[in-house]
C-alpha cells in the first residue's frame, strides 16, 4: 500500500473503514440466514457504486482540450472542490495552489463547468488584458441580486448593455463604473474627497481624545477602528443627515450584513439561512430609501459623487427606493476594506514598539508640524499629501499589511473559448480566478520570508530594484515589471513600486475591475493611522505585549481578512496628543 499514490491509499483505507463498520452492523442486527440472502444484492450495489465512482473520478480529469490547464481531481468527483470551498472558504483553493506551485494555472472540475485558477502574476496580467473574452461583468447581476436583493424590474435594468465595447451604448453598471473612475482617479475631485474624509476622521479622533483624555478605556481594536471609519465615511459621503447618523443602531446592521455576505451569496432562502445579514441589509436599504425619498442627498454637504450616482441611476430607470440598494453597496465599498486595513496597520505598529517610535519620528520629520498654541498639548498640522512621499516606512507597513491581509480572488467569466497566451485553453462559460492569496504567499515572488510580516519589505524591494537596475543586471521581478510597463494598469501607484511585479500585488484586484478607490483609500488610511499614532498609546488589555493573531482565512475572502481572535487593548490618550488639523 505504501507504493500506491496517496489518493488511492486514502480510498483503500476509507473502504476498509466502511466495510468493517457495515460488517459489525450486520453481525449485530442481521441473522446469518438473512445475511446469506442479502449478500449478492449488497455485493452488486457495492460493485456498481465503486465502478461509478471510478468512472466519475476519471471523467472529471478528462481535459476538454489538449491545452486545458492540468486538472486537479476532487476526492468526491465534481462536488469535492465546491464542498471544500463551502467548508474551508478561501483557504481551500489557496492550499491547492500552494501545493502545486509548479503549475501557473490549473483546472478544478465542478458540475457542468470548470474553475481555472491562475497563480502566476504574468498569467494574471494576461487574464486581465484579455478583457473581451474574460470578463467579470456578466457575473455581476447574479451577485448583486443575491447580495443586495434587487427586484426583478431593476435586475433587468442592471443586465442591459452590461459589458459594452468602446462606442456601444452603456448600461447602468458601465455608466456608474465610468463615473466612479473619473471621480476617484488622480485629480481635484480625488484631492477634495480625500481632504473631506481626513478632516472628518480628524474631527472624530479629536472628539475621542477630548472625551477620554483622563479616562483610558479597554476596547476591541477592530470594533474601535471600524466605528470611526463607518461613521466618518457615512458623514463625508452622505452628509450629517445620513442614515447611520440618524439611526446609530444601523451600524450594527451594517456589520451583520458584512459578516453574512458569503451566506447571502449562496442565495438559498437567504431570509432563513442568512437571517442576520438579510435583516441588516433590509434595515439599511429601508433607511437609505427614506434618505433618498426625503431628498437628503441634495443637502449641500453631501459629496457630489453621491448626487451624480443617484442622477445616473434615475436616468437608467431606477426608482429612488431601489437606488437605496446601490448606495448600500457603495457605502460598503467605502468602509469595509478601509476599516480592516487600518486595523492591521495599527496593530502591526503597536505590536512593535521600536517600529512605532520610528514611525512617529518619520511622521514628525516628514508630514506633521507641531504648533504651540499656548495649551498644554501641541496642535499637530498633518499634511496628508506628504504622507505618501515623505513617510516611506509607513507606506511600506501599509502595503505589507495589504499583502499579508488580502487573499482576494479576481474572478472572470469565460465568454468564448480562449487560448490564453497561445498556451492555456479556457472553455466557454467556465470561471477564471486569479488567486491573490497564493500569489501573495509565493516565495518565488516575495522571497523566503513570504509567510512573515516584514514592515520594510517594500522599501527593500525598491532598493534592490534600484541597485540592480543601476548595475543593469535586472532581477526577474524587475524584468517583469519593465516588460509590462506599457499596460494601462501600470499607471497605478502600487504598480509603480519598483521591484514588484505589476500583477503580484493583488489587494486592489487588477485590470478592468481594479479598485477605483485605491488612491483615495491610501490617502485616508495613511492619514487615519497617523492620527491614531500621534494621539493615543495602546497596551494589551492584560498589560503585556500586543500580540498579532493570524487572519481568519476560513471564509470567502471578499475583502481584507479579519483576525482569527479578538484583539483587546487599553487606549490611553497621549500626554502630548493634542488636536490634529489636516492642512492639505
Ligand atoms: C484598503 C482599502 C481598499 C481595498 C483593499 C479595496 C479593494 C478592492 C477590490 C479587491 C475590489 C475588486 C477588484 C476586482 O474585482 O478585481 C474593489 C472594488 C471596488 N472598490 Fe475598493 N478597496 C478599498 C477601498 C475602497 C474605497 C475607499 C472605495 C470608495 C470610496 C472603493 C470603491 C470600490 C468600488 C466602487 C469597487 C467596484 C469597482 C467596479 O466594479 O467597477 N474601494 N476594491
Amino acid at each position: 500500500m505504501a507504493s500506491l499514490p496517496p489518493i488511492i491509499q486514502s480510498w483503500v483505507s476509507n473502504l476498509q473503514y466502511y466495510t468493517s463498520t457495515i460488517q459489525s452492523y450486520i453481525s449485530t442486527h442481521i441473522s446469518t440466514q438473512e445475511w446469506t440472502d442479502y449478500q449478492p444484492l449488497i455485493a452488486t450495489v457495492v460493485a456498481v457504486l465503486s465502478a461509478l465512482y471510478v468512472v466519475l473520478y476519471r471523467l472529471q480529469s478528462v481535459k476538454r482540450h489538449p491545452d486545458e490547464p492540468p486538472v486537479i481531481a476532487a476526492g468526491v468527483p465534481y462536488l469535492g472542490h465546491l464542498l471544500g470551498m463551502a467548508m474551508f472558504g478561501g483557504r481551500y483553493v489557496k492550499g491547492i495552489g500552494l501545493k502545486h506551485r509548479d503549475k501557473p494555472v490549473f483546472t478544478l472540475p465542478v458540475p457542468f463547468s470548470r474553475i481555472y485558477v491562475v497563480t502566476d502574476p504574468t498569467l494574471a496580467n494576461a487574464v486581465q488584458r484579455a478583457s473581451k473574452a474574460l470578463s467579470f461583468m456578466p457575473l455581476v447581476p447574479d451577485i448583486t441580486k443575491r447580495v443586495l436583493g434587487f427586484d426583478a424590474a431593476h435586475d433587468a435594468i442592471l443586465r442591459k448593455d452590461i459589458d459594452p465595447e468602446p462606442g456601444q451604448p452603456k448600461g447602468v453598471l458601465a455608466d456608474l463604473h465610468e463615473l466612479v473612475w473619473s471621480y476617484l482617479g488622480p485629480g481635484q475631485t480625488l484631492t477634495d474627497l480625500s481632504l473631506r474624509a481626513s478632516r472628518e476622521l480628524a474631527r472624530q479622533v479629536n472628539l475621542y481624545a477630548e472625551a477620554h483624555d483622563r479616562d483610558p478605556e479597554v476596547v476591541s481594536l477592530l470594533i474601535w477602528i471600524r466605528h470611526f471609519v463607518a461613521i466618518s465615511t457615512a458623514n463625508f459621503l452622505y452628509g450629517a443627515r445620513n442614515p447611520l447618523a440618524l439611526q446609530p443602531e444601523l451600524e450594527g446592521s451594517f456589520w451583520d450584513f458584512d459578516h453574512g455576505l458569503g451566506a447571502l451569496l449562496m442565495g438559498i432562502f437567504p431570509s432563513i439561512t442568512a437571517g442576520k445579514a438579510y435583516r441588516g441589509r433590509e434595515a439599511l436599504a429601508t433607511a437609505f430609501a427614506e434618505y433618498l425619498e426625503d431628498g437628503r442627498h441634495n443637502d449641500e454637504e453631501v459629496s457630489p459623487i453621491i448626487r451624480q450616482r443617484i442622477e445616473r441611476l434615475l436616468q437608467h430607470g431606477f426608482t429612488l427606493r431601489e437606488a437605496s440598494r446601490s448606495e448600500v453597496s457603495f457605502l460598503f465599498a467605502g468602509i469595509v476594506n478601509t476599516a480592516t486595513t487600518t486595523f492591521w496597520v495599527v496593530l502591526h505598529l503597536f505590536a512593535r514598539p521600536d517600529l512605532l517610535n520610528y514611525i512617529r519620528a518619520e511622521l514628525l520629520a516628514g508630514a506633521v508640524t507641531e504648533l504651540d498654541m499656548g495649551g498644554d498639548k501641541p496642535t499637530r498640522l498633518l499634511d496628508q499629501e506628504a504622507l505618501k512621499t515623505n513617510c516611506p516606512t509607513l507606506m511600506s507597513v501599509f502595503r505589507e499589511s495589504l499583502r499579508v491581509g488580502s487573499d482576494f480572488y479576481s474572478t472572470r467569466l469565460v465568454k468564448t473559448d480562449t487560448l490564453l497566451s497561445g498556451r492555456h485553453f479556457f472553455a466557454k462559460d467556465s470561471v477564471v480566478q486569479i488567486a491573490g492569496g497564493v500569489i501573495h504567499a509565493d516565495t518565488g515572488i516575495w522571497g523566503p520570508s513570504a509567510d512573515q510580516f516584514d514592515p520594510v519589505r517594500f522599501i527593500k524591494l525598491q532598493q534592490q530594484s534600484s541597485s540592480s537596475s543601476a548595475s543593469s543586471s535586472s532581477t526577474n521581478l524587475t524584468r517583469e515589471s519593465s516588460s509590462s510597463s506599457t499596460l494601462s494598469s501600470a499607471k497605478d501607484e502600487n504598480e509603480k513600486v519598483k521591484g514588484v511585479h505589476p500583477a503580484a500585488f493583488r489587494a486592489f484586484g487588477g485590470g478592468k475591475t481594479l479598485c477605483p478607490g485605491r488612491h483615495f483609500a491610501t490617502h485616508e488610511i495613511l492619514a487615519f493611522v497617523a492620527m491614531i499614532v500621534l494621539t493615543v498609546d495602546l497596551e494589551a488589555e492584560s498589560g503585556g505585549e500586543i500580540v498579532v493573531p493570524e487572519k481568519e482565512d476560513g471564509v470567502m475572502p471578499v475583502h481584507i481578512l479579519e483576525p482569527k481572535t479578538d484583539v483587546r487593548v487599553k487606549v490611553r490618550v497621549r500626554k502630548d496628543g493634542g488636536e490634529v488639523v489636516v492642512v492639505r
